[in-house]
């Protein structure tokens, strides 16, 4: 009798799961609205990819999930999404984080946590995904943001400094990966709960 009604009770609760789904799905037109995946409601895999899906049909490639950020690669070159007068706009705003997702926004977070410090704090951004997500671009995207909104006015050679700082990151990327693929406890922290690759951008505060 009780296995009866146990059974009764998860069949209920299924078909009104379901329908929850299906009604957050229809609501298709505004799905691309979301811009924070803690807003899809119900979560699951269905769900919260259509979203990213929807935004990606816009041309929108960020999304926030909590305090972390989810960038979908466009694999194209959207050269407005990376512009020096956008990363100004995120330089100087009140608060970035509530502009649109982006991962300038990450950027500017980060670079005000070293600042704020009375002892500033070395910060990192880590960026995981698996090959071919645009781990490499989006590190290269970080490190241009920080040499553009912070070296560049202080330096008369800006754009050799933006170079310069670009190609350590990338020259660094094969080792970075290697440490971080296999778990070692580095400077950085120990990463041995990613299962995919990890690339980072360290900022020494
Ligand atoms: N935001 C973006 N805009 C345009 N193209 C992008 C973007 N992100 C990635 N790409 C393109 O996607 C491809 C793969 O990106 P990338 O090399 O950064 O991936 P990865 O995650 O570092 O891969 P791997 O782990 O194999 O090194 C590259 O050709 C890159 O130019």
């Amino acid at each position: 009798m009780g296995t009866y009604i146990l059974q009764n009770h998860t069949c209920g609760l299924n078909d009104s799961f379901k329908e929850e789904v299906k009604a957050f799905l229809s609501d298709e037109d505004k799905l691309h609205l979301l811009d924070d995946l803690t807003k899809v409601n119900p979560v699951t895999t269905t769900t919260v990819l259509k979203c990213l899906q929807a935004r990606y049909t816009v041309d929108v490639f960020y999304t926030y999930a909590g305090c972390s950020l989810v960038a979908v690669n466009p694999f194209q070159p959207i050269c407005r999404l990376y512009s020096p007068e956008l990363m100004k706009e995120y330089h100087v705003a009140l608060r970035p984080q509530e502009l649109k997702p982006h991962i300038f926004a990450v950027a500017e977070q980060t670079y005000r946590n070293v600042e704020s410090q009375i002892e500033p704090i070395n910060q990192s951004i880590i960026v995981s995904g698996e090959s071919g997500a645009g781990k490499t671009w989006t590190s290269r995207c970080l490190m241009k943001f920080y040499a553009t909104v912070a070296a560049s006015s202080t330096s008369p050679k800006g754009n050799e400094t933006v170079e310069r700082i670009e190609k350590r990151v990338l020259d660094s990327n094969p080792v970075m990966e290697l440490i971080l693929s296999k778990g070692c406890p580095t400077t950085l922290g120990s990463f041995e709960n990613f299962s995919c690759p990890v690339d980072t951008v360290f900022l020494k505060g």
